[in-house]
Protein backbone atom coordinates (compact mmCIF):
# COMPACT_ATOMS: atom_id res chain seq x y z
CA UNK A 1 0.00 0.00 0.00
CA UNK A 2 0.89 3.13 -0.62
CA UNK A 3 1.93 6.17 1.99
CA UNK A 4 -0.48 8.30 3.60
CA UNK A 5 0.13 11.29 1.92
CA UNK A 6 -2.09 14.44 0.77
CA UNK A 7 -2.13 13.75 -3.03
CA UNK A 8 -3.28 17.08 -3.56
CA UNK A 9 -0.16 18.32 -1.78
CA UNK A 10 2.35 17.86 -4.24
CA UNK A 11 3.92 21.03 -4.35
CA UNK A 12 8.04 20.68 -4.19
CA UNK A 13 8.77 24.08 -1.49
CA UNK A 14 11.26 25.49 0.53
CA UNK A 15 11.09 27.24 3.70
CA UNK A 16 14.35 28.55 5.18
CA UNK A 17 15.97 27.29 2.16
CA UNK A 18 15.26 23.43 3.26
CA UNK A 19 12.66 21.15 1.48
CA UNK A 20 9.30 20.65 2.78
CA UNK A 21 7.99 17.37 2.20
CA UNK A 22 4.89 16.86 -0.02
CA UNK A 23 2.00 15.17 0.84
CA UNK A 24 0.77 17.31 4.21
CA UNK A 25 -2.93 17.47 4.79
CA UNK A 26 -4.54 20.26 6.41
CA UNK A 27 -3.98 20.10 10.44
CA UNK A 28 -2.48 17.05 10.71
CA UNK A 29 0.63 17.63 8.27
CA UNK A 30 1.82 14.28 8.28
CA UNK A 31 0.77 12.29 10.98
CA UNK A 32 -0.85 9.89 9.04
CA UNK A 33 2.12 8.75 6.90
CA UNK A 34 4.78 9.04 10.12
CA UNK A 35 2.63 7.15 12.18
CA UNK A 36 1.62 3.98 9.56
CA UNK A 37 5.32 4.20 7.82
CA UNK A 38 7.68 6.50 9.06
CA UNK A 39 11.00 4.34 8.15
CA UNK A 40 9.53 4.63 4.61
CA UNK A 41 8.76 8.57 5.13
CA UNK A 42 12.33 9.13 5.80
CA UNK A 43 14.08 7.05 3.16
CA UNK A 44 11.64 8.57 0.62
CA UNK A 45 12.50 12.01 1.77
CA UNK A 46 16.38 11.72 1.81
CA UNK A 47 16.15 9.79 -1.65
CA UNK A 48 13.96 12.94 -3.42
CA UNK A 49 14.95 15.68 -0.89
CA UNK A 50 18.72 15.22 0.29
CA UNK A 51 19.72 14.97 3.95
CA UNK A 52 17.46 18.37 5.51
CA UNK A 53 14.15 18.07 5.44
CA UNK A 54 10.45 20.01 7.25
CA UNK A 55 7.68 16.89 8.06
CA UNK A 56 4.72 19.14 9.26
CA UNK A 57 3.81 17.59 12.99
CA UNK A 58 0.18 19.18 12.61
CA UNK A 59 -0.58 21.33 15.24
CA UNK A 60 3.05 21.59 16.51
CA UNK A 61 4.02 23.32 13.08
CA UNK A 62 7.28 22.26 11.03
CA UNK A 63 10.08 20.08 12.74
CA UNK A 64 13.66 19.94 10.62
CA UNK A 65 14.82 16.65 9.82
CA UNK A 66 18.36 15.88 9.86
CA UNK A 67 19.34 12.47 8.49
CA UNK A 68 23.25 13.12 8.57
CA UNK A 69 25.07 11.70 11.92
CA UNK A 70 25.88 15.12 12.84
CA UNK A 71 22.39 15.06 14.35
CA UNK A 72 22.78 12.48 16.99
CA UNK A 73 25.68 14.58 18.23
CA UNK A 74 23.65 17.26 18.25
CA UNK A 75 21.66 15.43 21.76
CA UNK A 76 24.97 16.44 23.77
CA UNK A 77 25.23 19.95 22.27
CA UNK A 78 24.83 22.88 25.18
CA UNK A 79 23.01 25.08 22.47
CA UNK A 80 20.03 22.63 21.92
CA UNK A 81 17.29 22.85 24.24
CA UNK A 82 14.49 20.24 25.38
CA UNK A 83 11.86 22.28 26.26
CA UNK A 84 10.02 21.77 22.72
CA UNK A 85 9.08 18.14 24.07
CA UNK A 86 7.17 20.28 27.00
CA UNK A 87 5.58 22.54 24.30
CA UNK A 88 4.16 19.54 22.08
CA UNK A 89 2.71 17.39 25.05
CA UNK A 90 2.42 20.14 27.49
CA UNK A 91 -0.09 17.95 29.51
CA UNK A 92 2.27 14.78 29.73
CA UNK A 93 5.42 16.02 29.73
CA UNK A 94 5.29 19.83 31.05
CA UNK A 95 7.28 20.18 34.57
CA UNK A 96 8.75 16.93 33.86
CA UNK A 97 12.88 16.62 33.67
CA UNK A 98 12.65 15.40 30.25
CA UNK A 99 11.53 19.41 28.83
CA UNK A 100 13.83 20.96 30.86
CA UNK A 101 17.59 21.77 30.37
CA UNK A 102 20.45 23.04 32.47
CA UNK A 103 20.35 23.81 36.39
CA UNK A 104 16.88 22.72 36.47
CA UNK A 105 17.38 19.59 34.51
CA UNK A 106 20.64 18.65 36.27
CA UNK A 107 19.06 18.84 39.99
CA UNK A 108 15.98 17.01 39.10
CA UNK A 109 18.26 14.13 37.26
CA UNK A 110 20.56 13.68 40.20
CA UNK A 111 17.74 13.04 42.79
CA UNK A 112 16.38 10.40 40.87
CA UNK A 113 18.69 8.11 38.74
CA UNK A 114 20.75 6.76 41.41
CA UNK A 115 17.65 4.76 42.41
CA UNK A 116 17.78 3.59 38.77
CA UNK A 117 21.30 2.60 38.39
CA UNK A 118 22.65 -0.98 39.05
CA UNK A 119 23.38 -0.18 42.57
CA UNK A 120 20.16 1.18 43.40
CA UNK A 121 18.04 -1.44 41.94
CA UNK A 122 20.15 -4.21 43.52
CA UNK A 123 19.73 -2.89 46.97
CA UNK A 124 16.22 -1.87 46.88
CA UNK A 125 16.04 -5.74 45.39
CA UNK A 126 14.02 -5.05 42.48
CA UNK A 127 14.71 -8.22 40.54
CA UNK A 128 13.83 -10.04 43.29
CA UNK A 129 10.82 -8.13 43.01
CA UNK A 130 10.38 -8.41 39.34
CA UNK A 131 11.24 -12.56 38.69
CA UNK A 132 8.12 -14.10 40.31
CA UNK A 133 5.85 -11.77 38.11
CA UNK A 134 7.66 -12.58 35.21
CA UNK A 135 7.34 -15.99 35.94
CA UNK A 136 4.03 -16.43 37.11
CA UNK A 137 2.82 -14.19 33.32
CA UNK A 138 4.93 -16.60 31.06
CA UNK A 139 3.56 -19.66 32.99
CA UNK A 140 -0.07 -18.45 32.33
CA UNK A 141 0.72 -17.64 28.31
CA UNK A 142 1.90 -21.77 28.26
CA UNK A 143 -1.43 -22.85 30.25
CA UNK A 144 -3.37 -21.09 27.63
CA UNK A 145 -1.08 -22.10 24.41
CA UNK A 146 -1.78 -18.63 22.59
CA UNK A 147 -1.72 -14.67 23.56
CA UNK A 148 -1.82 -11.87 21.82
CA UNK A 149 1.50 -10.20 22.44
CA UNK A 150 1.28 -6.37 22.59
CA UNK A 151 -1.57 -6.78 24.78
CA UNK A 152 -0.02 -8.73 27.17
CA UNK A 153 3.51 -7.09 27.42
CA UNK A 154 1.92 -3.96 27.76
CA UNK A 155 -0.19 -5.51 30.79
CA UNK A 156 3.25 -7.08 32.33
CA UNK A 157 5.00 -4.16 32.22
CA UNK A 158 2.29 -2.14 33.63
CA UNK A 159 2.29 -4.69 36.92
CA UNK A 160 6.11 -4.18 37.38
CA UNK A 161 6.07 -0.65 36.89
CA UNK A 162 3.64 -0.41 39.18
CA UNK A 163 5.58 -2.87 41.49
CA UNK A 164 8.49 -0.94 41.20
CA UNK A 165 6.68 2.09 42.76
CA UNK A 166 5.21 -0.17 45.96
CA UNK A 167 1.77 -0.07 44.67
CA UNK A 168 -0.16 -2.74 46.30
CA UNK A 169 -1.54 -5.50 44.28
CA UNK A 170 -5.03 -4.66 45.47
CA UNK A 171 -5.22 -0.67 44.10
CA UNK A 172 -3.88 -2.29 40.99
CA UNK A 173 -7.54 -2.11 38.67
CA UNK A 174 -7.94 1.05 39.64
CA UNK A 175 -4.04 2.40 38.61
CA UNK A 176 -5.14 0.17 35.51
CA UNK A 177 -8.19 2.42 34.91
CA UNK A 178 -6.59 5.35 35.56
CA UNK A 179 -3.43 5.33 33.41
CA UNK A 180 -5.08 4.08 30.75
CA UNK A 181 -7.00 7.46 30.95
CA UNK A 182 -4.00 9.09 31.70
CA UNK A 183 -3.08 7.96 28.48
CA UNK A 184 -5.62 9.67 26.12
CA UNK A 185 -3.65 13.02 26.70
CA UNK A 186 -1.87 12.10 24.00
CA UNK A 187 -3.86 12.49 21.30
CA UNK A 188 -7.14 14.16 22.94
CA UNK A 189 -7.90 17.54 20.63
CA UNK A 190 -7.86 20.26 22.57
CA UNK A 191 -11.72 20.45 23.95
CA UNK A 192 -12.01 20.74 27.25
CA UNK A 193 -15.86 19.39 28.02
CA UNK A 194 -16.85 16.81 29.84
CA UNK A 195 -16.46 13.38 28.66
CA UNK A 196 -14.03 14.06 26.19
CA UNK A 197 -10.45 12.77 26.60
CA UNK A 198 -9.17 15.57 27.43
CA UNK A 199 -11.03 16.11 30.89
CA UNK A 200 -11.12 12.59 31.28
CA UNK A 201 -7.22 12.42 30.97
CA UNK A 202 -6.93 15.68 32.94
CA UNK A 203 -8.79 14.15 36.15
CA UNK A 204 -6.99 10.92 35.67
CA UNK A 205 -3.47 12.95 35.65
CA UNK A 206 -4.92 14.98 38.70
CA UNK A 207 -5.83 11.39 40.83
CA UNK A 208 -2.36 9.88 39.70
CA UNK A 209 -0.57 12.77 41.12
CA UNK A 210 -2.71 12.81 44.70
CA UNK A 211 -1.98 9.40 45.28
CA UNK A 212 1.99 9.94 44.65
CA UNK A 213 1.75 12.82 46.40
CA UNK A 214 0.63 10.41 49.36
CA UNK A 215 3.09 7.59 48.52
CA UNK A 216 5.47 10.82 48.66
CA UNK A 217 4.48 11.63 52.10
CA UNK A 218 4.44 7.89 53.68
CA UNK A 219 8.10 7.91 52.55
CA UNK A 220 8.62 10.60 54.43
CA UNK A 221 6.79 9.52 57.56
CA UNK A 222 9.01 5.70 57.09
CA UNK A 223 5.65 4.03 56.58
CA UNK A 224 5.70 0.84 55.54
CA UNK A 225 5.72 1.35 51.61
CA UNK A 226 8.75 -0.41 49.86
CA UNK A 227 9.91 0.15 46.20
CA UNK A 228 12.10 2.94 44.50
CA UNK A 229 9.76 5.78 46.19
CA UNK A 230 11.34 6.30 48.63
CA UNK A 231 14.79 6.16 47.73
CA UNK A 232 13.98 8.99 45.74
CA UNK A 233 12.41 10.94 48.21
CA UNK A 234 15.27 10.54 50.68
CA UNK A 235 17.65 11.54 47.56
CA UNK A 236 15.06 14.79 46.77
CA UNK A 237 15.25 15.43 50.50
CA UNK A 238 19.12 15.54 50.77
CA UNK A 239 19.43 17.81 47.35
CA UNK A 240 21.34 21.21 47.78
CA UNK A 241 18.62 23.22 46.36
CA UNK A 242 14.92 22.19 47.47
CA UNK A 243 12.90 20.67 45.18
CA UNK A 244 9.28 21.14 45.43
CA UNK A 245 6.88 18.26 45.82
CA UNK A 246 4.96 19.00 42.55
CA UNK A 247 8.81 18.24 40.96
CA UNK A 248 9.30 15.13 42.31
CA UNK A 249 5.23 13.94 41.69
CA UNK A 250 5.45 15.20 37.82
CA UNK A 251 8.63 12.89 37.56
CA UNK A 252 7.73 10.01 39.52
CA UNK A 253 4.70 10.40 36.73
CA UNK A 254 7.24 10.28 34.12
CA UNK A 255 8.66 7.30 35.21
CA UNK A 256 5.63 5.91 34.89
CA UNK A 257 5.47 6.97 31.19
CA UNK A 258 8.83 6.22 29.82
CA UNK A 259 9.08 3.40 31.25
CA UNK A 260 5.67 1.44 30.02
CA UNK A 261 5.11 1.47 26.20
CA UNK A 262 8.76 1.73 25.13
CA UNK A 263 9.54 -1.52 27.20
CA UNK A 264 6.28 -3.66 26.20
CA UNK A 265 7.34 -2.55 22.68
CA UNK A 266 10.65 -4.61 22.61
CA UNK A 267 9.85 -7.05 24.46
CA UNK A 268 7.02 -7.89 22.11
CA UNK A 269 9.02 -7.79 19.39
CA UNK A 270 11.31 -9.68 21.35
CA UNK A 271 9.04 -12.95 21.35
CA UNK A 272 8.13 -12.51 17.51
CA UNK A 273 11.91 -12.79 16.75
CA UNK A 274 12.28 -15.48 18.45
CA UNK A 275 9.15 -17.19 17.08
CA UNK A 276 10.11 -16.45 13.81
CA UNK A 277 13.69 -17.16 13.69
CA UNK A 278 14.26 -20.84 15.71
CA UNK A 279 17.66 -20.57 15.64
CA UNK A 280 17.77 -17.87 18.21
CA UNK A 281 14.79 -19.55 20.06
CA UNK A 282 17.09 -22.61 21.05
CA UNK A 283 20.24 -20.72 21.22
CA UNK A 284 18.52 -18.82 24.20
CA UNK A 285 17.08 -22.39 25.59
CA UNK A 286 20.66 -23.51 25.89
CA UNK A 287 21.89 -20.59 27.92
CA UNK A 288 18.70 -20.39 30.20
CA UNK A 289 19.14 -24.51 30.74
CA UNK A 290 22.91 -23.24 31.43
CA UNK A 291 21.61 -20.45 34.13
CA UNK A 292 19.40 -22.67 35.35
CA UNK A 293 16.99 -19.78 36.95
CA UNK A 294 16.03 -15.84 36.13
CA UNK A 295 18.78 -13.56 37.36
CA UNK A 296 17.96 -11.26 39.83
CA UNK A 297 21.12 -8.98 39.95
CA UNK A 298 23.13 -6.83 37.61
CA UNK A 299 26.04 -9.00 38.57
CA UNK A 300 23.99 -12.22 37.33
CA UNK A 301 23.49 -10.51 33.46
CA UNK A 302 27.11 -11.02 32.58
CA UNK A 303 26.14 -14.84 32.68
CA UNK A 304 23.47 -14.74 30.00
CA UNK A 305 25.40 -12.81 26.69
CA UNK A 306 22.83 -14.04 24.47
CA UNK A 307 19.64 -12.57 26.51
CA UNK A 308 21.45 -9.26 26.58
CA UNK A 309 22.42 -9.93 22.48
CA UNK A 310 18.80 -10.42 21.72
CA UNK A 311 18.04 -6.80 23.80
CA UNK A 312 20.41 -5.24 22.09
CA UNK A 313 19.30 -6.21 18.40
CA UNK A 314 15.45 -6.31 18.96
CA UNK A 315 15.93 -2.69 19.85
CA UNK A 316 18.65 -1.70 16.54
CA UNK A 317 15.94 -3.17 14.66
CA UNK A 318 12.87 -1.91 16.43
CA UNK A 319 13.22 1.15 18.24
CA UNK A 320 10.50 2.41 20.11
CA UNK A 321 11.32 5.88 20.32
CA UNK A 322 11.54 7.29 16.70
CA UNK A 323 12.08 10.94 16.37
CA UNK A 324 13.18 13.13 19.27
CA UNK A 325 12.07 16.69 19.23
CA UNK A 326 15.04 19.83 20.04
CA UNK A 327 15.22 23.41 19.72
CA UNK A 328 18.97 24.98 18.56
CA UNK A 329 19.39 28.08 20.88
CA UNK A 330 21.78 29.59 19.06
CA UNK A 331 22.83 29.29 15.34
CA UNK A 332 24.84 26.29 14.51
CA UNK A 333 26.51 23.49 11.51
CA UNK A 334 24.49 20.46 10.75
CA UNK A 335 26.16 18.30 8.28
CA UNK A 336 26.67 20.43 5.01
CA UNK A 337 24.09 23.69 6.33
CA UNK A 338 24.03 26.48 8.85
CA UNK A 339 20.91 26.14 11.11
CA UNK A 340 19.78 29.37 12.70
CA UNK A 341 18.67 29.84 16.75
CA UNK A 342 15.11 28.86 17.25
CA UNK A 343 14.71 26.15 14.43
CA UNK A 344 12.81 23.39 15.82
CA UNK A 345 14.24 19.79 15.33
CA UNK A 346 13.65 16.03 15.28
CA UNK A 347 16.14 13.98 15.63
CA UNK A 348 15.42 10.69 13.86
CA UNK A 349 17.17 7.84 15.84
CA UNK A 350 14.90 5.69 14.08
CA UNK A 351 17.01 6.22 10.66
CA UNK A 352 19.94 6.18 12.50
CA UNK A 353 19.20 2.75 14.70
CA UNK A 354 19.42 0.78 10.87
CA UNK A 355 22.23 3.18 9.38
CA UNK A 356 24.48 1.30 7.16
CA UNK A 357 27.20 4.26 8.23
CA UNK A 358 26.93 2.46 11.98
CA UNK A 359 26.29 -1.23 11.12
CA UNK A 360 27.04 -4.30 8.33
CA UNK A 361 23.77 -5.39 6.77
CA UNK A 362 21.72 -2.80 9.15
CA UNK A 363 18.85 -4.40 8.03
CA UNK A 364 19.36 -8.33 8.77
CA UNK A 365 18.59 -9.29 13.15
CA UNK A 366 22.10 -10.95 13.49
CA UNK A 367 23.19 -11.77 17.01
CA UNK A 368 26.29 -11.99 16.50
CA UNK A 369 27.05 -8.45 16.11
CA UNK A 370 26.62 -8.13 20.27
CA UNK A 371 27.88 -11.79 21.08
CA UNK A 372 31.09 -11.54 18.75
CA UNK A 373 32.40 -7.79 19.56
CA UNK A 374 34.98 -7.53 22.20
CA UNK A 375 35.08 -3.76 22.50
CA UNK A 376 32.93 -2.08 25.65
CA UNK A 377 29.06 -0.28 24.36
CA UNK A 378 29.82 2.76 22.84
CA UNK A 379 27.24 5.55 23.27
CA UNK A 380 26.02 4.93 19.61
CA UNK A 381 25.61 1.38 19.96
CA UNK A 382 22.50 2.19 22.61
CA UNK A 383 21.23 5.02 20.63
CA UNK A 384 17.97 3.75 20.92
CA UNK A 385 18.11 5.21 24.48
CA UNK A 386 19.10 9.07 23.26
CA UNK A 387 22.33 10.33 24.34
CA UNK A 388 24.31 13.36 26.02
CA UNK A 389 22.41 14.66 29.56
CA UNK A 390 19.06 12.98 28.45
CA UNK A 391 20.13 10.12 27.74
CA UNK A 392 17.73 7.31 29.10
CA UNK A 393 17.36 6.96 32.76
CA UNK A 394 16.01 3.50 32.40
CA UNK A 395 18.19 1.97 30.72
CA UNK A 396 19.92 -0.21 33.39
CA UNK A 397 15.93 -1.19 34.64
CA UNK A 398 15.35 -2.13 30.92
CA UNK A 399 18.11 -4.40 30.22
CA UNK A 400 17.39 -5.90 33.61
CA UNK A 401 13.87 -7.19 32.69
CA UNK A 402 14.33 -8.20 29.30
CA UNK A 403 16.91 -10.43 30.40
CA UNK A 404 14.79 -11.47 33.16
CA UNK A 405 12.02 -11.90 30.63
CA UNK A 406 14.27 -13.84 27.84
CA UNK A 407 15.14 -16.52 30.50
CA UNK A 408 11.90 -16.73 32.52
CA UNK A 409 10.21 -17.51 28.93
CA UNK A 410 12.91 -20.21 27.88
CA UNK A 411 12.85 -22.21 30.64
CA UNK A 412 9.13 -22.16 31.46
CA UNK A 413 8.09 -23.34 27.80
CA UNK A 414 10.76 -25.37 27.01
CA UNK A 415 10.26 -27.39 30.32
CA UNK A 416 6.47 -27.63 29.03
CA UNK A 417 8.26 -28.80 25.33
CA UNK A 418 6.57 -26.14 23.73
CA UNK A 419 8.61 -22.81 21.73
CA UNK A 420 6.45 -19.96 20.62
CA UNK A 421 5.19 -19.37 17.24
CA UNK A 422 4.08 -16.78 14.92
CA UNK A 423 0.56 -16.77 13.96
CA UNK A 424 0.42 -13.93 11.80
CA UNK A 425 2.31 -11.43 9.82
CA UNK A 426 4.49 -9.61 11.47
CA UNK A 427 5.05 -6.93 9.11
CA UNK A 428 1.24 -5.80 9.03
CA UNK A 429 -0.25 -2.97 11.32
CA UNK A 430 3.34 -1.79 13.00
CA UNK A 431 3.08 1.85 14.32
CA UNK A 432 5.98 4.45 14.89
CA UNK A 433 4.65 7.33 16.28
CA UNK A 434 4.62 8.91 19.20
CA UNK A 435 6.49 5.59 20.13
CA UNK A 436 6.82 2.60 17.76
CA UNK A 437 5.35 -0.49 18.40
CA UNK A 438 3.99 -4.17 16.61
CA UNK A 439 0.76 -4.63 15.67
CA UNK A 440 -2.23 -5.14 18.38
CA UNK A 441 -3.44 -8.02 16.51
CA UNK A 442 -0.05 -9.85 16.28
CA UNK A 443 -0.48 -13.72 17.96
CA UNK A 444 2.04 -16.08 19.50
CA UNK A 445 1.16 -19.96 19.54
CA UNK A 446 3.04 -21.93 22.41
CA UNK A 447 3.30 -25.40 20.75
C1 LIG B 1 13.20 -0.03 25.78
C2 LIG B 1 12.90 0.85 26.68
C3 LIG B 1 13.21 2.31 26.63
C4 LIG B 1 13.65 3.09 25.59
C5 LIG B 1 13.96 2.67 24.17
C6 LIG B 1 13.79 4.43 26.11
C7 LIG B 1 14.23 5.50 25.35
C8 LIG B 1 14.48 6.75 25.86
C9 LIG B 1 15.02 7.86 25.11
C10 LIG B 1 15.36 7.84 23.63
C11 LIG B 1 15.16 8.91 25.96
C12 LIG B 1 15.77 10.28 25.64
C13 LIG B 1 14.73 11.36 25.52
C14 LIG B 1 15.33 12.67 25.07
O1 LIG B 1 16.54 12.80 24.96
O2 LIG B 1 14.55 13.58 24.81
C15 LIG B 1 14.67 8.48 27.25
C16 LIG B 1 14.63 9.29 28.36
C17 LIG B 1 14.03 8.90 29.54
N1 LIG B 1 13.59 7.65 29.89
FE1 LIG B 1 13.60 6.02 28.68
N2 LIG B 1 13.43 4.45 27.42
C18 LIG B 1 13.09 3.18 27.80
C19 LIG B 1 12.71 2.76 29.06
C20 LIG B 1 12.60 3.56 30.16
C21 LIG B 1 12.25 3.11 31.49
C22 LIG B 1 12.02 1.67 31.90
C23 LIG B 1 12.18 4.22 32.28
C24 LIG B 1 11.88 4.37 33.75
C25 LIG B 1 11.38 3.51 34.53
C26 LIG B 1 12.50 5.35 31.44
C27 LIG B 1 12.53 6.65 31.88
C28 LIG B 1 13.06 7.70 31.14
C29 LIG B 1 13.17 9.06 31.66
C30 LIG B 1 12.72 9.55 33.02
C31 LIG B 1 13.78 9.81 30.65
C32 LIG B 1 14.14 11.29 30.69
C33 LIG B 1 15.58 11.44 31.11
C34 LIG B 1 16.05 12.88 31.05
O3 LIG B 1 15.40 13.70 30.40
O4 LIG B 1 17.08 13.18 31.69
N3 LIG B 1 12.76 4.91 30.17
N4 LIG B 1 14.28 7.17 27.16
Amino acid sequence: MDMLLNPLNRRHRLWHDIPVVPGAFPLVGHFPAMVRDLPRLLRRAERTLGSHFWLNFGPAGHLMICVDPDAFALLRHKDVSSALIGEMAPELLGGTLVAQDGGAHRQARDAIKAALLPKGLTQAGIGDLFAPVIRARVQAWRDRGDVTILCETGDLMLKLIFSLMGIPAQDLPGWHRKYRQLLQLIVAPPIDLPGLPLRRGRAARDWIDAQLRQFVRDARSHAARTGLISDMVSAFDRSDDELSDDVLVANIRLLLLGGHETTASTMAWMVIELARQPVLWDALVEEAQRVGAVPTRHADLAHCPVAEALFRETLRLHPPVTLLPRRTLQELQLGQRRIPAGTHLGIPLLHFSTSPLLHEAPDEFRLERWLQRTEPIRPVDMLQFGAGPHVCIGYHLVWLELVQFCIALALTMHKAGVRPRLLNDAEKGQRYYPTAHPSMTICIGFS
